[in-house]
């Protein structure tokens, strides 16, 4: 894997980057904020530096992956319709947005991360063949002499009506790319579409391979957000950018003390009634209060725009 490229916006991979972060150097020289003699601090932080969170309990880092794993694999089938059930589809508008946000220009090539079943690829083709539609009608006008012949061969290649776009999903859950590619043929989206299963933590793609890298409720999942950032950064060409969509802080106290109560007595009770999964749902709701501050940290030298009231969050970063 190359060797992170230095950059003033991705400065906040500073801490990111190092490796060492979970090991016991810097987590050593850390140790000089408690007061127990420097050998026990050193030892119970080596043992804390090689556990990690999954929800509210603590798990050994190399066991969170694998519990990720099921608790994708169990939800699958039931996701999509989980999400409009739960959020009164406006989890669509969320998604919706950070297709605005993004704004993909004609040819762009996007890597949608932990993309799931489908739904920011999805949005993807739709905005870049709009687009892309709308630019051809416009020349077309422009150039009214063109024969029948030619004007619907304009409009019957499947690829050109992209304008050279093009969307690789690529999660590493079986079973969500499996409902997305059946979402994906029942829905008609064939042309500049890729599916490839993968781990953030180690992207299977050359470097400088993408326009725009995109991670929707997805890094809160993954056991080493800074490997993930180092490799988004690695595949990004220079000059692309990166946009992650996740849950954030309610700081608003009325609303904080709504949101917990629709969260822990309601989201589980619908993941046991609709999927049938009461622990996936209790994952995902303690995922979000284990996730927020960590990752403001992690991106603070990053653009950071906040949408409805701080449930959630688009990041935005610029590589260079
Ligand atoms: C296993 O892991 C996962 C599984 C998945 O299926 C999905 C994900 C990743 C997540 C997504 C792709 C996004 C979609 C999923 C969600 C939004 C679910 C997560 C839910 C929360 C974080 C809780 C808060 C959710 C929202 C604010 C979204 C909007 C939802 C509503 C407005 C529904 C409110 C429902 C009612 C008013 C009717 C029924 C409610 C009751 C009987 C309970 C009592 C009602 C309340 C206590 C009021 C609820 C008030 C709030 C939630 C505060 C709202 C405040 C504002 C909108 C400003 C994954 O990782
Ligand atoms: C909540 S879903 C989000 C799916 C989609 N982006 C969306 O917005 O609906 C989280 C996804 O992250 C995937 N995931 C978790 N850890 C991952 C990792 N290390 N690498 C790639 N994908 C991962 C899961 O398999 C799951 O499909």
């Amino acid at each position: 894997m190359a060797a992170p490229k230095s950059c003033a916006l991705w400065s906040y991979c500073g801490r990111g980057w190092s490796r060492a972060m979970r090991g016991g150097q810097l987590l050593g020289l850390r140790s000089s904020w408690s007061g127990a003699p420097l050998n026990a601090r050193l030892l119970s932080q080596e043992k804390r530096a090689t556990e990690t969170h999954f929800g509210f309990e603590t798990v050994p880092e190399e066991e969170k992956g694998g519990k990720v794993y099921q608790v994708f694999e169990s939800v699958a089938k039931k996701y999509d319709v989980m999400n409009d059930m739960m959020s009164l589809g406006i989890h669509r508008v969320w998604k919706d947005l950070l297709l605005w946000k993004m704004r993909p220009l004609p040819g762009t090539q996007l890597l949608d991360v932990a993309g799931g079943t489908g739904d920011i690829a999805f949005r993807f083709l739709n905005y870049v063949q709009s687009h892309h539609q709308n630019k051809q009608k416009r020349q077309l006008r422009a150039q009214q002499n063109l024969s029948w012949e030619e004007i619907a061969k304009k409009y019957q290649n499947e690829e050109d009506s992209l304008g050279g776009s093009r969307v690789v999903v690529c999660d590493i859950n079986k079973e969500m790319l499996k409902v997305g590619k059946q979402k994906a043929l029942a829905q008609g989206y064939r042309a500049g579409l890729a599916w490839v299963l993968g781990d953030a933590e180690e992207l299977p793609f050359d470097d400088d391979k993408f326009d725009i890298y995109t991670i929707a409720f997805g890094i809160r999942n993954v056991t080493h957000i800074d490997q993930a950032l180092q490799e988004a950064h690695r595949v990004l060409k220079p000059g692309g950018r990166f946009l992650c969509l996740e849950f954030s802080q309610v700081n608003n106290p009325l609303i904080s003390r709504l949101y917990d109560l629709y969260s822990f007595q309601v989201i589980p009770v619908l993941g046991e009634v609709i999927a049938g999964d009461w622990k996936s749902y209790q994952y995902l709701v303690e995922s979000i209060r284990r996730f927020p501050e960590e990752f403001k940290e992690m991106i603070e030298d990053a653009a950071f725009t906040s949408l409805t009231s701080g449930i959630v969050a688009i990041h935005s970063g610029l590589n260079c």
